[in-house]
């Protein structure tokens, strides 16, 4: 039996998880939740995911978890002697690690979902775009950006010098608003170069589309 990973092919969290895994070689199997038809608000999937929200991970000996980020985690310790560290264990390299992972939860992630959920999931769910809104992100996430070009400037990867969690938690999101046209990205030279270098990893290759 192989690692369970319980999620939506092209949820953002899901993914989070899935490229971890793949960058670390560990074998998954993928098992889609229902997630249009309900079935992560059902007792049957609560009692895994107390949230009614995916992913959640389930190891062959029953170990179970969930929060995609907590996930990711405890991936890269496992399987810290496999392929790239994630999580340095240099006391400073691993401080500059948190700083990096930190940045991607408050001043990223609340503005590339806002601006996912106002320009495309909103209306999948029949609902309307808040204008004013999406302009207040879009205005906020920029500023962010330029924040990140200085830094990227200093540093090959948001994490420090080399390859971290930190950058793979970025990939979903950022990728979800390349696709719906939001390319605040590639105006900015060390984002962009951060950026073309993240997604072109194998491991993101291999799930971009969904799973
Ligand atoms: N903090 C959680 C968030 C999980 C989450 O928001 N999952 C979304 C998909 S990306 C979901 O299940 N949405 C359905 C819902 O909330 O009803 C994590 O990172 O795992």
């Amino acid at each position: 039996m192989v690692l369970k990973l319980y999620g939506y092919p092209t949820s953002t969290c899901t993914l989070r998880v899935a490229v971890t895994l793949k960058e670390k070689n560990v074998p998954f199997e993928f098992i889609p939740v229902d997630l249009v038809g309900g079935q992560h608000k059902t007792p049957a999937f609560t009692a895994n995911q107390p949230f009614g929200q995916v992913p959640y991970i389930v190891e062959d000996d029953g170990f179970q978890m969930y929060e995609s980020r907590a996930i990711a985690r405890y991936i890269a310790a496992k399987y810290a002697g496999v392929g790239e560290q994630l999580i340095p264990k240099d006391l400073r390299e691993s401080a500059i690690f948190e700083q990096g992972a930190s940045i991607e939860l408050t001043d990223y992630e609340p503005f590339v979902s806002g601006l996912a959920w106002e320009n495309k999931f909103t209306q999948m769910y029949g609902g309307t775009k808040d204008e004013k809104r999406a302009e207040s992100l879009l205005a906020t996430w920029r500023s962010k950006l330029d924040a990140y070009d200085k830094i990227l400037g200093q540093q090959k990867y948001i994490g420090g010098n080399k390859i971290t969690l930190a950058d793979l938690f970025h990939l979903p999101y950022g990728s979800v608003l390349l696709g719906i046209g939001i390319d605040e990205f590639s105006s900015r030279p060390n984002v962009a170069r951060w950026w073309n270098d993240i997604t072109s990893r194998p491991s993101w290759q291999a799930i971009k589309d969904g799973l």
